[in-house]
């Protein structure tokens, strides 16, 4: 499979005709994933078939889905030999429901909040109706969607920046705010049982985490889990690292925040935050631009400038504030560390 850098549309450097183009089709690739999702045709061609030995078992005809087969044949998803279809090694991980990896969750569930009808959103015509916070299955889709992205890429990004700090060796305890899921703390609970491990979220998210933690073998026995608003909640204290990914724009206020996660630091300790910042009059990097258009047009314009965290963690009484640039699978980010 082709790899392109995560901020570049594969035809990002192809002339614009070509570009433009490609656009024609992106739509169908998506559709053609979806569809694969939906009918299970990955796990099922975890073992090859012929595109008849599918289409009895699930009841289609078999030209139809041979056209189909042979489009994510084409995307690289599947491979064809004489006749008979497979899942790539490559795609295995990430698409079947049971990979470790599997990205299966995110995958049918991200785009329900990133894909919407823009023209109707732009007329302010739309008939969407609101989350609704208070329904158990918002947050169990939250939950699945936000493990399914911490297994499948991730934690072992978020992880390496953890690694990568000049501090991590000595640490002793760790707390992760607005965790979204066990997996972060898990990994640093498994890889170093010498550290403190805590997360905090809020009380519905925090329910499901503890959930998967008690199932989760000793390690996760040594997670405490923090259920509540970190606006408010006492974070407790004496922590030698303090990770937010993806979580700060629920501060009420940012550089109070910033301040109270300062005042649970060690003596020494780094605080880390990873988050997008945004640059060029808040037009590129353009994974996020497009990718939170339509929690924007719906009125959820939350990314952050380049800068901003930087700023704030400096009015919060940070004395040392260093800033750099990350590229991941899922965009490019902003890592802005904090220290005194
Ligand atoms: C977009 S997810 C990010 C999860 C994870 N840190 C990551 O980088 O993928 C935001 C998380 O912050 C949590 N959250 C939102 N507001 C919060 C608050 N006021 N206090 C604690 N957690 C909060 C959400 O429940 C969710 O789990």
């Amino acid at each position: 499979m082709t790899m392109h850098p995560p901020d570049h549309p594969a035809t990002r450097s192809a002339p614009l005709p070509a570009r433009l183009f490609d656009l024609i089709q992106a739509p169908l690739r998506w559709q053609l994933l979806a569809v694969g999702l939906e009918f299970g045709l990955f796990d099922r061609l975890a073992e090859p078939a012929t595109a008849a030995d599918l289409a009895a078992s699930l009841s289609l005809d078999a030209g139809r889905l041979g056209h189909v087969l042979d489009a994510l044949t084409a995307m690289d998803l599947l491979v064809k030999s004489g006749g008979r279809y497979r899942l790539t090694e490559q795609a295995a991980p990430y698409l079947l429901s049971d990979g470790e990896r599997s990205l299966r969750d995110l995958l049918t569930t991200l785009p329900r909040m990133r894909h919407g009808d823009v023209s109707a959103l732009l007329r302010a015509e739309t008939g969407d109706a609101p989350l609704d916070m208070a329904a158990p299955e918002f947050w169990d889709r939250s939950a699945f969607s936000l493990r399914a992205f911490h297994r499948g890429m991730g934690t072992a990004a978020m992880a390496a920046v953890l690694e990568d700090l000049p501090e991590w060796l000595s640490a002793r305890s760790f707390l992760d705010i607005g965790a979204g899921s066990e997996t972060l703390a898990l990994a640093v609970a498994e890889r170093r049982p010498d550290m403190r491990v805590a997360l905090v979220d809020l009380p519905p998210m925090a329910t499901r985490i503890s959930g998967r933690l008690a199932v989760a073998g000793p390690a996760g026995q040594r997670v405490a889990v923090i259920a509540g608003d970190f606006n408010d909640a006492d974070l407790g204290g004496g922590y030698d690292v303090i990770w937010a990914s993806l979580t700060l724009y629920y501060a009420r206020d940012l550089v109070a925040l910033l301040a109270k996660v300062r005042r649970a630091l060690a003596p020494g300790g780094v605080f880390v935050s990873l988050h997008e910042g945004l640059t060029a009059e808040r037009t590129r990097p353009e994974t996020h631009v497009v990718g939170r258009l339509v929690a924007a047009l719906r009125g959820q314009d939350r990314s952050f400038d380049r800068g901003t965290i930087a700023a704030a963690l400096s009015a919060a009484g940070f004395a040392r504030v260093e800033s750099r640039d990350i590229t991941t699978a899922f965009g490019p980010f902003r890592l802005d560390c904090g220290r005194d």
